[in-house]
C-alpha cells in the first residue's frame, strides 16, 4: 500500500512459461512488483495463478523466462538446461526472504502454536530460543492470538489457524509475502478476521502478492489487480479501476460471475 517506484522491483518476472506435460499453464507472464506494493492475482479456476505464485517462491521450476526476487535470479531457463540454477544453500537463503501462506494452514499438528512459530528461525537461522520466542510472541500479539501460544492447532478455529500460519511466515522476517487463496478453506464467518490481519500487514508496508477470489479485499486493499486467464495476463491496473471498470471482455465476464455469487460474510 506504500509502493516505492524507480527502485529495483521486489519481483521481476519476464516471460515466465510453465508446462505440466503438454499442458501449457503459463504462456509468458511479465509482472514487476515494487517494494511495498500489494498485488492481487485474480482469474478463473485453472488460469495459472497458483502456479505463477509457486514459481516466484522456487516451488516450481520454470520452462522459460526469468524470475528475480529481491534482486536475485530464481530458478531455471531454457527447458531444463538450468542455466540459472542456484545452489541448495542459495535457494534456502532466498526462500527465507519470502513468506508464503497457503489455502490449507499446514501447521505442524504435534507442535504448539509457539513451537510452530519458533521452529524455522531456530533451525534455519540457528537463532537463540529466547530471541525466537520474543519475536514469535510479538507476532502472535499482532494477529491477536498471544493467549493461544501453548494451544495445539487442533484446538483452534480455521481462522485462528490461518492467523498463526501468517504469523509463522512473518517469523522469518520476509521481504515479500505470498498468499495463495488464504481464505478459501474457511467458513464464511471466519474470512473477515484473516483479511483484517492481511490488511494490517499491507498497511505496514509489506510487499504482497495475493491470489484471491475476495474481490472486496482486492478492490479496497490492493494497489494493483492482475487478471489472468489461460496462462496469460489479460488485464491489469489500479485495483479499484480494474474491479469497478474492467476494460477487457473476459475480465468483465469473470467479475460479473464472481460478484454475482453470494457474499462470503
Ligand atoms: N503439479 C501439477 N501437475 C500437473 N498439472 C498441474 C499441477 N499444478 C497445476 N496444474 C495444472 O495447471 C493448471 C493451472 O493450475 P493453477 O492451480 O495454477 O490455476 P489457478 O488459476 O490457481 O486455479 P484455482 O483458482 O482453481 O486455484 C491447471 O490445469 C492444473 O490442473
Amino acid at each position: 500500500m506504500t509502493a516505492t517506484h524507480n527502485v529495483e522491483p521486489m519481483v521481476k518476472a519476464d516471460a515466465i512459461c510453465k508446462n505440466f506435460g503438454s499442458n501449457q499453464v503459463l504462456k509468458g507472464i511479465d509482472l514487476h512488483v515494487q517494494p511495498g506494493e500489494v498485488v492481487c492475482l485474480i482469474g478463473p479456476s485453472g488460469s495459472g495463478k497458483s502456479t505463477f505464485l509457486r514459481c516466484i517462491n522456487h516451488l516450481e521450476t520454470v520452462d522459460g523466462g526469468r524470475m528475480w526476487v529481491n534482486g536475485k535470479i530464481v530458478g531455471y531457463d531454457l527447458k531444463g538446461s538450468k542455466l540459472y540454477e542456484q545452489s541448495h544453500n542459495d535457494v534456502c537463503r532466498s526462500r527465507s526472504e519470502v513468506g508464503m501462506v497457503f489455502q490449507q494452514f499446514n501447521l505442524f499438528p504435534h507442535m504448539t502454536v509457539l513451537e510452530n512459530l519458533i521452529e524455522a528461525p531456530r533451525l534455519v537461522r540457528k537463532e537463540k530460543k529466547a530471541k525466537a520466542v520474543a519475536r514469535a510472541m510479538s507476532l502472535l500479539e499482532k494477529v491477536g492470538l498471544a493467549e493461544k501460544a501453548q494451544s495445539y492447532p487442533r484446538q483452534l478455529s480455521g481462522g485462528q489457524q490461518q492467523r498463526v500460519a501468517i504469523a509463522r511466515a512473518l517469523c522469518m522476517e520476509p521481504q515479500l509475502m505470498l498468499f495463495d487463496e488464504p481464505t478459501s478453506a474457511l467458513d464464511p464467518e471466519l474470512v473477515g478476521e484473516v483479511l483484517k490481519v492481511m490488511k494490517d500487514l499491507a498497511n505496514s508496508g509489506m510487499t504482497m502478492v495475493v491470489v484471491t477470489h475476495e474481490m472486496n479485499f482486492a478492490r479496497d486493499v490492493a494497489d494493483r489487480v492482475v487478471f489472468m486467464a489461460d496462462g496469460y495476463v489479460v488485464e491489469q491496473g489500479p485495483a479499484r479501476e480494474v474491479i469497478t471498470n474492467p476494460q477487457n471482455e473476459r475480465t468483465k465476464a469473470f467479475l460479473a460471475s464472481v460478484l454475482s455469487e453470494p457474499a462470503a460474510a
